[in-house]
C-alpha cells in the first residue's frame, strides 16, 4: 500500500533465526534427549535424520521454506511416526523443557511475543504427539496440510 510505513512483519521462522537456528537448536535439543533418562528409552533408535527433520518440520510450521513437506515427508508422515509409542505427560513435558531450555542457552530471541508463540505451538504440537501416541492407525486423510502458526494476539515481535 503507499505512504504505509508500518515495519513489515516477520515470520516467526525469520524472527528466530532462519534455518541455521532451527537445525542448531535441533541438534543440541537431541544431544540432551539422548542422555535423559525419561527419553532416551523412547528415542534411542531414531534415525541419524531424525533431529534435521524435526527441525525442518517445526520451522516449515513457523513459517520457513517447505523442505520437510516437499522432500521429507509429511503432516501425515510425521503423525504415523507418533502412533503407538504410547508417550507419558512426563516424557512429553520433559521434551519440552529441554527444548526451552535450549533455546534459552542458544539465545533464541526472548521477546514475550516471540515466546509466547513459540510455546503455544510447541503445547499444542506435543500434545497432539501425546494424544497420537495412544492410537495404533492414524484418523487423517494422507494429504492432511502442514499446519501453520503465526503470531497470535500479540500480533508480530517486539519492537521496543
Ligand atoms: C511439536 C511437537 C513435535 C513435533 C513437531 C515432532 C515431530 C516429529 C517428526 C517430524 C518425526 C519424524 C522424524 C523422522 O523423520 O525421522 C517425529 C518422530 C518421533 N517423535 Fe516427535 N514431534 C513432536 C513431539 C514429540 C514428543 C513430545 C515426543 C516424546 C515425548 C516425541 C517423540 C517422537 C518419537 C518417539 C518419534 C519416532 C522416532 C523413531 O523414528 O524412532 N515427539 N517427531
Amino acid at each position: 500500500m503507499e505512504n504505509d510505513h508500518r515495519p513489515t512483519i516477520p515470520t516467526l521462522y525469520e524472527w528466530a533465526g532462519g534455518m541455521q537456528a532451527f537445525e542448531t537448536l535441533f541438534d543440541k535439543f537431541y544431544d540432551k534427549v539422548v542422555v535423559d533418562p525419561l527419553l532416551e528409552p523412547i528415542l534411542r533408535h531414531m534415525s541419524p535424520q531424525h533431529r534435521l527433520h524435526v527441525a525442518h518440520f517445526v520451522a516449515e510450521v513457523l513459517g520457513g521454506p517447505k523442505l520437510y513437506s516437499e522432500t521429507e515427508g509429511s503432516h501425515f508422515e510425521m503423525i504415523k511416526k507418533h502412533l503407538s509409542k504410547h508417550l507419558t505427560n512426563e516424557q512429553r513435558k520433559r521434551w519440552l523443557h529441554l527444548l526451552l531450555d535450549t533455546a534459552d542457552e542458544l539465545k533464541l530471541p526472548d521477546d514475550p511475543e516471540f515466546r509466547s508463540a513459540f510455546l503455544a505451538y510447541l503445547e499444542w504440537g506435543s500434545r497432539l504427539a501425546l494424544v497420537n501416541s495412544q492410537l495404533d492407525e492414524i484418523n487423517e486423510p494422507p494429504d492432511v496440510p502442514m499446519p501453520s502458526w503465526g503470531w497470535g494476539v500479540p500480533g508480530g515481535p517486539y519492537r521496543g
